[in-house]
């Protein structure tokens, strides 16, 4: 596994994202990692994060976690294929979500650290796909998919 979270290789104009980026003082800060050919984040959300049913997360903060994980896997993934190394002064790679499908399975427990899981579908010219679970110990309580779009580089003037 990388040491390097992927949001840790934003750049600072970049890094105020209020579920993962790094210097948003008042955000989730959400840690993605690359291993092998998967990702994965590990989040406990606060108590104040329950949804209609007690003891549960609220919807909005599972599809949060997808967002910010699918975004970073696909910038993740796509350094891989372009043989590049976050964080390696050039250009960052970034993504943005086009598209989030998300089916809740189960109920998501509150108060449990939660796992997100990401794996590459495809990778087509800016377009990643990416498949997410979301699981509470062994029970997968989410699924979903996103189409994140990469952001093209600027023209030169
Ligand atoms: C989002 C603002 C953009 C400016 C961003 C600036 C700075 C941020 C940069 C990086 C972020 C860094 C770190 C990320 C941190 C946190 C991320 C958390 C995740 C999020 O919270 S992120 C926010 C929610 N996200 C949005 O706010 C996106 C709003 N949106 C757009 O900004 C545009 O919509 C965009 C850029 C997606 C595409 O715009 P575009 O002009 O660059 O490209 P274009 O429209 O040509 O699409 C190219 C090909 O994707 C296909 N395509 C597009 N959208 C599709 C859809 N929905 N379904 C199916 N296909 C779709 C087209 O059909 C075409 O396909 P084809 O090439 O085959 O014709």
């Amino acid at each position: 596994m990388s040491d390097m979270a992927i949001q840790d290789s934003y750049p600072p104009e970049f890094a105020h994202c209020f579920g993962c980026g790094p210097g948003n003082p008042h955000g989730h800060h959400l840690k993605s990692y690359l291993l092998g050919y998967e990702t994965i984040a590990r989040f406990t959300p606060d108590l104040k994060y329950s949804g209609g049913v007690p003891d549960h997360v609220y919807g909005g903060m599972i599809a949060s976690l997808m967002d910010c994980h699918g975004t970073a896997s696909a910038a993740a993934f796509a350094y891989r294929k372009d043989g590049r190394t976050m964080g390696d002064g050039r250009r960052p790679i970034r993504f943005v979500t086009a598209s989030l499908r998300v089916e809740f399975k189960k109920p998501t427990p509150l108060g449990c650290e939660l796992v997100v899981k990401g794996q590459l579908l495809s990778l087509q010219g800016r377009k990643a796909w990416v498949d997410l679970k979301l699981a509470a110990g062994d029970q997968v309580c989410a699924t979903g998919e996103m189409l994140a779009i990469r952001l093209p580089d600027p023209v030169e003037s």
